[in-house]
């Protein structure tokens, strides 16, 4: 049974009702070959800009649309009946008609081409009609929308020579073939047709074959004008429920409802060569033209009555012209001048429908409580009418249905029909109940699948950042004790550096060291070769003194007493000067030797140094040796590079799994939010409804037993009844197997999706796992690099170690050398001054000898000298004591001064140049000789 519009759907309806015109389009084919043939031109122009239709005659419009010979059956769908299809989602019910001469396209924009065998999906075929590319995106619409429980139900009948035939039934073919029954809808809103299958299908592919079977079933015959030409009205419905849960846990189901009406084709029965069957099926299909003509007219006048009864085609549109439905009419046009009359006919017409006002009304949402309430009240309503009018007694007859079926004897077997037509349509309401109940429990079970492998990725993506944050951690520790040994290499370097510089420096003393050891040679060499010098003169002086010596007794006898009174008091003169010369000696050797001595001092206080430093340095080397580890600054800045680049790469690792989670986790969060709100609403309210429902079928079955009992009495109604029975229920097994295959496949493929998604995860995560292990291959190769370095450069430094502490032990060697070599020259020197001393020493009391020797002679012999002299001078020349000072030195003396200043001169200048030899001015230390210049130096 079909009711047009839904009984369910027009017992409650939105109050918001905008008069709206019907959208009228005209659509002009190509001519085809019979019309090429004979030469036929094209007598109508469309004109896209004023959406006009011009003919020799009139022009017509403006249209919602119009298109021309090229255009392309997706521009029709999209401008005219996509938009439809959201309504139809929305609530609304929608009728999209194809009217026009016959052969001009109407079967061609609704169905399509003749499709080949090989065109798999309409998406390949641009010849694809509005019906597959509707049910199409119907599928797309709620895929889409994510809307998960939903039911399609598809309807095909015929309208041909005034009977209704269904397109779907098994029987549907031949002549003897069921004809469906219309009525009125007891509550006056739409029409009723009984019997009518509603195939409900799952899937694109239940579409396509049903339309299939459908358009085969048609039926067609030739005419002259069309060769598969259309001799019957067909209405393709599809009816979608779809069931909404509402937070407050209620089931809200809302219908819509989308009316595909292929016309058959206005035609001229003389110019179309029908006779016979052909002309009354023409005479039939333009007298259900003519009728839809004058509705539309009435409509469009508004006429006080619109004769939708007088045809069943006006009967089966009445909600579509004039009523809530939105609707949309195709006019098709041959371009044709031999069908100008006919096309200027179906413009006059498309005009005219373009008037009409429907007012559109959503279909509210109803509950699942509401809509089984009004089947019951609808079927007790039904029941209590039936056995009133079986029974005739009238008592629980309403007054109006009592009075009804006085009148009319056909108003009992209405009545039946109309329960029939309830039940059913209880029957499908039930159906499409389980089989969302199936959907949602499907989609719960994919639900519980979905989110244990949710809680199993999420564990492993915890137990990954985990493992990510412990490497984080050991990289932090590593960087961390990098960074230290880096600070603390910093720090050894610097204390190089400075060790280096204090070497330097003692290197630069070293060198001053030994340039003063050679300054302190050189004053000894000058010292030696002064001595020398002094030794000569003092030898060639006394050479002198001895040569004056012998000529002074030579030439000065007379004048001997005399004599050796000077001389006596040269020789006292030379032998203080020779003390002096003593003195001068041991100040000079005392000189050296505290020269040397300090000299030592300062090597000893140097060497200390050396060696300290040396402690030092090898000190600091030795303890700083374990911290050389890695700790050059550019294995420091490779060592953070590296770690950077560590870190880099593990932070796009911990990215990767990030967006694998945000990938992840909204989908599987949201759908797991809508399915565990579905649950819970469904939970709350599950029982109740089930409790309900099972409540409603008791009743129901008691019903229906009750109905059956009283249908028995009727005899031969029962048996068909049960006929029927058993054919829905076979038909109800097949759905359902078939229903079950299609949920299998649609379980399946969500399988699929799922382990595809898995394996992906598993993918990245062993993709992720691989890098990981390369990533740490790579951090200890650079780290065993890096000890090996450490170790390289341990072994450099210590090598430069043991080199430096050779260095300063050949520099000790080198030194002590130097030192011994000094003390030799200095003892050489200091033997060269004593028996220089020594040598002049004899010389000059060689000298005095003589001298004395000749003194004794001269007073023994000429002058007489008082004995009391004699000790003196010997004292004197023996240096047993001093002279007493107020001898007979100075008396001598005294008395001749004169004489004595001239026989005297050359023995001051030899005493003055003595002394100025030995002099203590020209007797220095070797640091006073090192800033002594060359032309000081005596000769
Ligand atoms: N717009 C078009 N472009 C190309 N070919 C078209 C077009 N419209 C119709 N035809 C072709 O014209 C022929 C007749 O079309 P169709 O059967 O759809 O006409 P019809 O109006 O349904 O006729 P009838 O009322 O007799 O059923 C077909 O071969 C169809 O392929």
């Amino acid at each position: 049974m079909m009711i047009i519009p839904s009984k369910m759907s027009s017992s409650k309806r939105s109050t918001e009702e905008i008069p709206t015109n019907i959208r009228v389009a005209v659509r002009v084919r190509p001519l085809n070959r019979a019309e090429q043939a004979e030469k036929s031109v094209s007598a109508v122009k469309v004109d896209r800009q004023k959406n006009s239709i011009f003919t020799k005659m009139k022009t017509f419009g403006p249209f919602s649309k119009v298109y021309d010979t090229d255009a392309t059956q997706q521009m029709v769908y999209e401008d005219l009946v996509a938009g439809q299809v959201k309504k139809v989602i929305a609530g609304f019910n929608c009728t999209v008609f194809a009217y026009g001469q016959t052969g001009t396209g109407k079967t061609f924009t609704m169905e399509g081409g003749q499709q080949s065998e090989e065109t798999k999906s309409w998406r390949d075929d641009p010849t694809t009609g509005i019906i597959p590319r509707a049910v199409e995106d119907i599928f797309e619409q709620l895929d889409q929308m994510g809307c998960e429980e939903y039911s399609l139900r598809v309807s095909y009948i015929e309208l041909y020579n005034e009977e209704l035939y269904d397109l779907l039934a098994a029987n549907s073919v031949g002549e003897d073939r069921e004809r469906l029954k219309i009525f009125e809808d007891p509550t006056k809103k739409g029409v009723i047709v009984s019997g009518v299958e509603e195939v409900p299908v799952r899937n694109r592919a239940d579409v396509y074959k049903l339309l299939k079977l459908g358009a085969e079933k048609r039926r067609t015959a030739t005419t002259l004008m069309n060769i598969n030409s259309s001799r019957s009205h067909s209405l393709f419905m599809v009816s979608v429920v779809i069931r909404e849960n509402t937070a407050t846990g209620d089931e809200l189901v809302k219908q819509g409802k989308l009316n595909l009406v292929d016309l058959a084709g206005s035609e001229n029965v003389s110019r179309s060569g029908a006779e016979g069957k052909r002309a009354k099926e023409a005479g039939n299909i333009n007298q259900s033209l003519l009728t839809l003509g004058r509705v539309i007219r009435a409509l469009t006048t508004s006429g006080p009555h619109v004769p939708y009864r007088e045809s069943k085609l006006t009967r089966l549109l009445q909600d579509s012209l004039g009523g809530s439905t939105i609707t949309s009419l195709i006019a098709t046009l041959s371009p044709a001048s031999s069908n100008i009359e006919e096309s200027v006919s179906t413009l006059e017409y498309a005009i005219r429908a373009a008037n009409i006002k429907n007012r559109p009304v959503c279909n509210t949402k109803v509950s699942r409580k509401a809509i089984l309430k009004t089947f019951s009240d609808e079927i007790e309503k039904l029941r209590r009418d039936l056995r009133a009018a079986r029974e005739k007694t009238g008592v629980h007859l309403s007054e109006e249905s009592h009075e009804e079926l006085l009148r009319n004897t056909e108003r009992m077997q209405e009545l039946e029909e109309q329960l029939d037509a309830t039940v059913d349509q209880l029957r499908r309401f039930t159906e499409d109940l389980v089989y969302m109940d199936e959907q949602y429990r499907l989609l719960y079970e994919r639900k519980e699948r979905l989110e244990d492998k949710l809680a199993q990725r999420i564990r492993q993506i915890a137990e990954k950042e985990k493992e990510l944050d412990d490497k984080q951690k050991e990289l932090d520790i590593h960087k961390s004790a990098l960074q230290e040994m880096h600070s603390s290499a910093l720090i050894t370097f610097s204390q190089l550096k400075e060790m280096r510089d204090s070497a330097d420096n003692m290197s630069v003393d070293l060198a001053l060291f030994w340039d003063k050891v050679d300054q302190m040679d050189l004053v000894a060499f000058r010292n030696k070769s002064a001595a020398n010098t002094v030794s000569e003169k003092v030898a060639i002086a006394l050479d002198d003194i001895s040569k004056t010596s012998q000529n002074m007794e030579a030439s000065s006898k007379p004048f001997m007493v005399t004599e050796v009174a000077e001389n006596t008091q040269c020789t006292t003169s030379l032998r203080s000067t020779f003390t002096s010369i003593q003195n001068n000696i041991a100040a000079f050797s005392k000189n050296v030797q505290h020269n040397v001595e300090e000299d030592s001092r300062i090597y000893s206080d140097f060497f200390g140094d050396c060696l300290g430093a040396e402690t030092q340095i090898c000190t600091m080397l030795n303890t700083n040796m374990d911290n050389f580890k890695g700790l050059f600054s550019q294995f420091m800045v490779d060592v953070i590079a590296v770690t950077e680049d560590l870190k880099d790469r593990i932070n796009r690792v911990k990215a990767e799994m990030n967006n694998l989670q945000m990938e992840l986790s909204p989908l599987l969060e949201e759908r797991r939010a809508a399915i565990e709100l579905q649950a819970k609403q469904r939970k709350e309210t599950r029982d109740s409804y089930v409790k309900a429902q099972v409540l409603r079928i008791q009743q129901l079955q008691v019903l229906v037993s009750q109905l059956a009992q009283g249908l028995t009495s009727v005899g031969a109604s029962t048996a068909d009844f049960d006929e029927r029975g058993e054919v829905l229920d076979a038909q109800l097994r097949d759905d359902g197997a078939a229903a079950l295959e299609a949920l299998e496949a649609v379980a399946t493929s969500h399988d699929d999706v799922v382990s595809e998604v898995v394996d992906g995860v598993d993918d990245i995560s062993e993709k992720a796992a691989g890098r990981w292990a390369s990533l740490i291959k790579e951090a200890t190769d650079v780290a065993e690099n890096v000890v090996a370095m450490g170790g390289r450069t341990l072994d450099e430094a210590k090598k430069t170690c043991e080199d430096v502490s050779t260095m300063l032990a050949s520099c000790d060697e080198q030194v002590v050398a130097r030192n011994a070599a000094l003390l030799d020259r200095m003892a050489s020197l200091e033997g060269i001054i004593s028996s220089s001393t020594s040598s002049i020493s004899s010389v000059i009391s060689g000298a005095k000898n003589t001298m004395i020797s000749r003194k004794w002679e001269d007073v023994d012999i000429n002058q007489g000298v008082p004995p009391r002299n004699i000790p003196a001078i010997l004292g004197a020349s023996d240096m047993v004591g001093p002279p007493e000072p107020n001898d007979l030195l100075f008396e001598e003396k005294d008395q001749r001064s004169e004489k004595r200043v001239s026989n005297y001169a050359p023995r001051e200048s030899l005493l003055d140049m003595s002394n100025k030899l030995l002099s203590p001015a020209t007797i220095r230390t070797h640091r006073e000789f090192a800033t002594i210049e060359e032309e000081n130096i005596p000769q």
